[in-house]
């Protein structure tokens, strides 16, 4: 059998090419009223197209935050799907936010929602929770490599209240979130360009004072309206910038339902942090 191309072959591809930055589809009440739309299916609908519809043809990434769709139950789940195939097929890579975390047997079937080949809802990544143990994990890092897909996983969290439990101590005295990022390297080492798992540190954190050598990709929530900017990156990330994917969702959502505007603000943001990047 034939591995098909690995994730982060395809992701290092679509950061060199359209530059790093991924744009999160969360279609909150507030953003679909302020789009002039309603808060239901239909109005879901019109936001996600117009929005993929601006974007997909040239960000490296589309997030879309699975909960804004299954509020609205089976039809929100037929948008999200129909968004997931029709962004892919413009080029972008999908990162489905659901921050999915069970024990190993109910991840199986996590796995195979997101990241099987066959299933509605395949997209090239999906975000997960490794706070059940790292190991509970196991199957979605199985059918990522499988599928040539990614597992990003959160590590430092953008909200204050993560610290609490990220930042504590573990056995062997370093951080859980320490201990997080040395699981994730040791399933990334020896892949190029980079391994199919990612972690999630928040971009609002200062300095991250954590080891982020994990040879894969870094997903940096929270710039935008959670107050970080671009240039709060290379004082978070250090040298490991350059494999970071900076996401902002409201920050670029707000501008619609203008297609231009969307467009601008997305290419403003890349602007910023492309001379983030290229400081370090
Ligand atoms: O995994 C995520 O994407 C994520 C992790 C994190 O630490 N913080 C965080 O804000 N997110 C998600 O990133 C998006 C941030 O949205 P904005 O604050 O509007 O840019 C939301 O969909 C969050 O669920």
């Amino acid at each position: 059998m034939t591995l098909p191309e690995t994730f982060g072959a395809r992701l290092r591809h679509a950061m060199d090419t359209r530059g790093p930055l991924c744009v999160g589809i969360d279609p909150h009440a507030s953003l679909l009223t302020a789009w002039g739309l309603n808060d239901d299916v239909d109005g879901l609908e019109r936001f996600t197209r117009t929005t993929v519809e601006a974007l997909a043809d040239r960000v490296a990434v589309l997030k879309p935050q699975s909960a804004f769709f299954e509020r609205f139950g089976s039809r929100g789940i037929a948008v999200l799907e129909k968004a997931v195939a029709e962004a892919r097929a413009a080029g972008a890579l999908v990162l489905m936010d659901a921050k999915r975390g069970d024990i190993g047997s109910t991840m199986g079937a996590y796995a195979e929602t997101y990241l099987r080949k066959d299933s509605p809802l395949f997209s090239d990544a999906v975000t997960v929770s490794p706070y059940l143990g790292f190991g509970s994990l196991r199957p979605a890092l199985d059918q990522a490599v499988l599928s040539g897909c990614g597992v990003f996983v959160l590590a430092l969290t953008s909200n204050p209240e993560g610290a609490e439990v990220q930042r504590s101590t573990a056995a062997g005295g370093k951080s859980l979130a320490q201990v997080m990022l040395d699981h994730m390297a040791a399933e990334n080492a020896g892949a190029q360009p980079l391994g199919p798992v990612g972690a999630v540190v928040g971009a609002t954190l200062g300095d991250a004072g954590v080891d982020l050598d994990i040879n894969g990709p870094l997903l940096a929530p929270g710039i935008g309206a959670q107050g970080a900017t671009p240039a709060d990156l290379p004082g978070v990330f250090g040298a490991a910038v350059r494999n970071v994917v900076p996401s902002v969702s409201r920050g670029v959502l707000r501008h619609g339902p203008d297609v231009t505007g969307l467009r601008d603000a997305a290419a403003r943001f890349a602007d910023e942090i492309r001379a983030a990047v290229a400081s370090v």
